[in-house]
């Protein structure tokens, strides 16, 4: 059986799946897995198709510390227990910079081109390429192809992927770029099926993760979102600032004397939720907890959430909906709750009952907006690119009674 490996490696999870190519070319999921809550508790669940558990396993946290262990023992367990040798392999690349505006064939030069991009996004693309650089090693004739979080951003307006700055800057590559482009673009691909009156309206997609951003939707385009130069921009998240007067960097490097490298891991790695909770970057966690400095963090996330969302209906004049997805968007109902209850000067209401029982649609039906649960699948994109690519045809829409 032919089978496209796929690996997505966030910040807080490495996320897998195998897909087996059929018929005309059709992608058929084999097997789905993450390892998450990497830097809290860290745990490697995979299933089989149609949902059959083929492992759930806990991890102490020192043996998963970080990406790039979580990357070590979900391939040990692919090829070791699996035995899987796919045709292909996709990646997920957070930066393409400004040049890649789609995926490409990898090769030893398109590794050193994106090298070039490791400073704009440290927590991501270092392992995202030492994985690529191991398989370049080991298996030089298996293709290998790369997806950017960064692609579907780059149809925007120049008024919305410039700076304030020199346009040298700008041609340098210096402009907001935007991430979580393969989950936007799922979403975006969905809607048509899921809420065909509104898939080519004015539409927010929060994605809210680990990593955490908003995107602006206008007819399934890309128009604004809430990151940046570099995934740190925007709304707070797991252990990162988001927005944050660059003023602080300067009080930080001239008058805490911390080095750019400090300053790099701290805003990386020491602040968000986890900075200003002092207790965890995980949300579940957070929720879990009475310390009034979570209340604060939580309160705070709920809180840019909710202004960041004005700023984009602003860049979109109007809202046709609303879309949650990622892992704080999938699954946390309080905070759903919250973030619904940001939005109601926008006239949006919660079906609470909808809301608990993890809907599609979780508005209320006074709600002048809708309001939906889309669980995003950026690893189905990536397979759908990676195959189109070796196909050498467009890649399709999203099919949802292919990919069991
Ligand atoms: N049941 C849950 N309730 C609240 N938050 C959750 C739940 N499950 C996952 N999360 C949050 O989602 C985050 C992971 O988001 P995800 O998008 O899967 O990962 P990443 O950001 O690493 O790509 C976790 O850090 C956790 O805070
Ligand atoms: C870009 C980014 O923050 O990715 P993730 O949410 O996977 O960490
Ligand atoms: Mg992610």
């Amino acid at each position: 059986m032919d089978t496209i490996l796929v690996v997505n490696a966030g910040s807080s999870s490495v996320k897998f799946q195998i897909f087996s190519v059929e018929g005309e070319g059709d992608l058929r999921r084999q097997i789905k897995g993450q390892i998450d809550g990497i830097g809290s508790r860290p745990r490697l669940r995979a299933s089989g198709v149609r949902g059959v558990p083929l492992a759930h396993r806990a991890y102490p946290i020192e043996s998963v510390s970080d990406v790039s262990a979580a990357m070590g023992v979900a391939s040990g367990w692919l090829r070791d227990e699996l035995r899987i040798s796919p045709m292909a392999v996709g990646h997920r690349v957070v930066h393409g910079g400004p040049d890649f505006v789609g995926p490409v064939l990898i090769d030893h030069g398109i590794v050193a081109q994106l090298e070039r991009f490791v400073a704009l996004a440290p927590l991501h693309q270092p392992h995202n390429l030492a994985l690529v650089r191991s398989l370049l090693a080991n298996f030089p004739t298996l293709p290998q192809v790369a997806c950017f979080d960064t692609a579907f951003h780059r149809t925007r307006d120049a008024v919305s992927d410039h700076y304030a700055i020199p346009h040298q800057l700008y041609a340098e590559g210096v402009r907001r770029y935007g991430f979580h482009g393969l989950s936007y673009e799922y979403v975006a691909k969905t809607l048509p099926h899921v809420a065909p009156e509104i898939a080519k309206g004015r539409v927010i997609v929060a994605h809210l993760g680990s990593g955490a951003s908003m995107c602006a939707l206008k007819g399934g385009r890309s128009i604004e979102s809430t990151m940046g130069f570099t995934a740190l921009d925007g709304l707070p998240m797991g252990t990162r600032p988001g927005q944050i007067d660059p003023g602080v960097v300067l009080y930080l490097i001239s008058e805490k004397g911390m080095s750019p490298a400090k300053v790099q891991d701290f805003l990386y790695r020491d602040s968000g939720l986890k900075g200003l909770s002092g207790v965890s970057n995980d949300m579940r966690e957070l929720e879990a907890s009475e310390d009034p400095k979570v209340k604060l963090a939580i309160d705070y996330f709920v809180y840019r959430v909710g202004l960041h969302a004005g700023m984009l209906a602003a860049a979109l004049q109007g809202l046709d909906a609303f879309v949650f997805t990622a892992g704080i968007g999938e699954n946390s109902i309080r905070i759903r709750a919250r973030i619904v209850d940001q939005l109601r000067w926008l006239g949006a209401t919660l079906n609470p009952i909808g809301n608990s029982r993890h809907m599609r649609l979780i508005s209320g039906s006074d709600s002048c907006i809708p309001v939906y649960v889309i669980p995003t699948d950026e690893e189905l994109m990536i397979a759908q690119h990676t195959l189109s690519l070796l196909l050498e045809r467009p890649s399709p829409g999203v099919r949802h009674e292919r990919a069991s």
